[in-house]
């Protein structure tokens, strides 16, 4: 991914490239550590956990920068979750729609 791709395709994107790191896994990659992770499918669930409060809490305190970079980290390691989990991004693009 690059600094060029439209902010419409970058979902998109980055759940390709977490796809290809979890069936690549390149040893400088962190997100194929995630999915070698010796704690297994808990390591992703307490990083959920971690970020999920540090996006509540910059939300507390009015932190509106480090509201976005939180909640990018928080998208990003469900994302990480959800390939994990064999799901990809029309999975839950059906699960929004559906409640419409
Ligand atoms: N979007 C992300 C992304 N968001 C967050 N993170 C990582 O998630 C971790 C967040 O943990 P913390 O905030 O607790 O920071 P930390 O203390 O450094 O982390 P730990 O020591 O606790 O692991 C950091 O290591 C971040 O680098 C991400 N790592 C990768 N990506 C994207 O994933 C793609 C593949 O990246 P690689 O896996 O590095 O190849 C690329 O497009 C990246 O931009």
């Amino acid at each position: 991914m690059d600094s060029e791709t439209p902010p419409d395709e970058v979902l998109d994107e980055l759940f390709a490239t977490i796809q290809d790191r979890r069936e690549t896994l390149p040893a400088d990659s962190y997100t194929a550590s995630l999915f070698t992770h010796e704690k297994g499918k808990n390591a992703v669930l307490e990083k959920l956990g971690e970020e999920t409060t540090e996006t509540i809490l910059s939300a507390k305190d009015g932190d509106r920068e480090e509201l976005l970079a939180e909640s990018a980290d928080l998208v990003y390691h469900l994302l990480v979750l959800l390939a994990m989990e064999e799901r990809d991004l029309d999975d839950l693009r059906v699960e929004l729609r559906d409640r419409f």
